[in-house]
């Protein structure tokens, strides 16, 4: 295991399966299943290893189904690993030690803010305050910077079940953060929320992270959002990690293409160009892309510059999108 005490995060051989039963359809199926359970395992998270640094901002991405949310989980103590290991600023998540739960935050799009929703928002984050032994000397300050920060001040006194999805997201985020965790779990944090609202979460973010030196783990299917805040990315898939480093190594990591991106002379053969790779995108006219092996990347340009005379080329990696969509779809496992 590598140097788990100098991490914030240490993972070795995480493994969580979970038990489901098993049923085919139908009363009779039903029936039977009283008396005769079967059942099934399914191993969402399998020998999991990988650290984070102090003060990272780290995006943990992965088709539906690869077991990122379970991770999260077991990070956050609310599930117990069934083999491996986990350690959070030198604590083991599921023995859920009120000092190790006072220095992290989770934060679930799916499941925004927990608690009785008939409360106000000022009730909801008084309480959390108390909850986390906020100093009292602190309190009044750091609810006026969450209103200015996060446009609090108009929901302060809304019960929070009347609130719109992204207005509970604001004050989601606000709950999460104010008690100053030194970790955060973000979990698919701006789903279902609209352009504006999710740029000011992610300004936030980045914000808390800069200035507090707050280590952040995020999981997003939004690769904006992981470009925008995320220096490194793992990529889980079918419970294991498939890709550790920067987002621009990505695409070269998982895609054996590139792409020549050619502005045509005036009068140029398409099919001349066919015969050099495959074409992917044609935005303007006069604009190509070809697809082309890595391997033969250096002898493709060659040949299409002679032949073609292009007026501009450049050779890039295909967008991460198309890279993703193509490797999530080759997945033999599915999802
Ligand atoms: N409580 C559970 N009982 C049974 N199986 C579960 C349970 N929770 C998760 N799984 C299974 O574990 C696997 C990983 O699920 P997980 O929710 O961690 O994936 P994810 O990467 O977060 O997916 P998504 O992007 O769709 O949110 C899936 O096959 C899922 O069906």
């Amino acid at each position: 295991m590598t140097a788990i005490r100098d991490r914030v995060i240490s993972v070795d051989r995480l493994t969580k399966s979970f038990r489901t039963p098993v049923r085919a359809a139908g009363l009779r199926a039903a029936a039977t299943s009283l008396v005769r359970r079967r059942h099934r395992t399914v191993r969402a998270v399998s020998e999991l290893s990988f650290g984070v640094d102090a003060g990272s901002v780290v995006g943990f991405i992965g088709p539906n189904g690869a077991g990122k949310t379970t991770t999260m989980k077991m990070l956050t103590g609310i599930l117990h690993p069934t083999a491996g290991v986990a350690q959070v600023l030198g604590h083991q998540p599921h023995r859920r030690e009120p000092e190790f739960l006072s220095k992290i935050a989770l934060l679930r799009g799916s499941q925004p803010i927990s608690g009785p929703s008939e409360l106000t928002v000022a009730d909801h984050v008084r309480y959390r305050c108390l909850l986390y032994r906020v100093p009292r000397s602190v309190i009044d300050d750091r609810i006026a910077e969450l209103e200015r920060v996060l446009g609090l001040s108009a929901l302060m006194g809304r019960q929070v079940r009347g609130l719109s999805l992204g207005q509970r997201m604001r004050v989601a985020l606000g709950l999460a953060l104010v008690h100053r965790p030194a970790v955060i779990f973000l979990d698919e944090p701006t789903i279902g929320l609209d352009a504006s609202a999710a740029l000011t979460f992610r300004r936030y973010i980045a914000e808390y992270a800069a200035t507090t030196g707050a280590t952040v783990m995020l999981t997003s299917h939004y690769l904006t959002e992981v470009e925008a805040l995320c220096q490194r990315i793992l990529l889980i898939d079918d419970g294991t990690i498939r890709y550790d480093g920067t987002l621009t190594d990505l695409a070269a990591n998982l895609s054996p293409w590139k792409e020549l991106r050619l502005t045509l002379s005036p009068g140029t053969d398409r099919e001349v160009l066919r015969r050099h790779g495959e074409i992917v995108d044609r935005p303007e006219p006069d604009q190509i892309s070809l697809r082309v092996p890595r391997a033969s990347v250096a002898r493709t340009t060659a040949a299409v510059l002679a032949e073609a005379e292009p007026l501009d080329l450049s050779v890039v990696d295909p967008p991460l999108e198309t890279v993703l969509d193509a490797y999530y779809r080759s997945r033999p496992c599915g999802s």
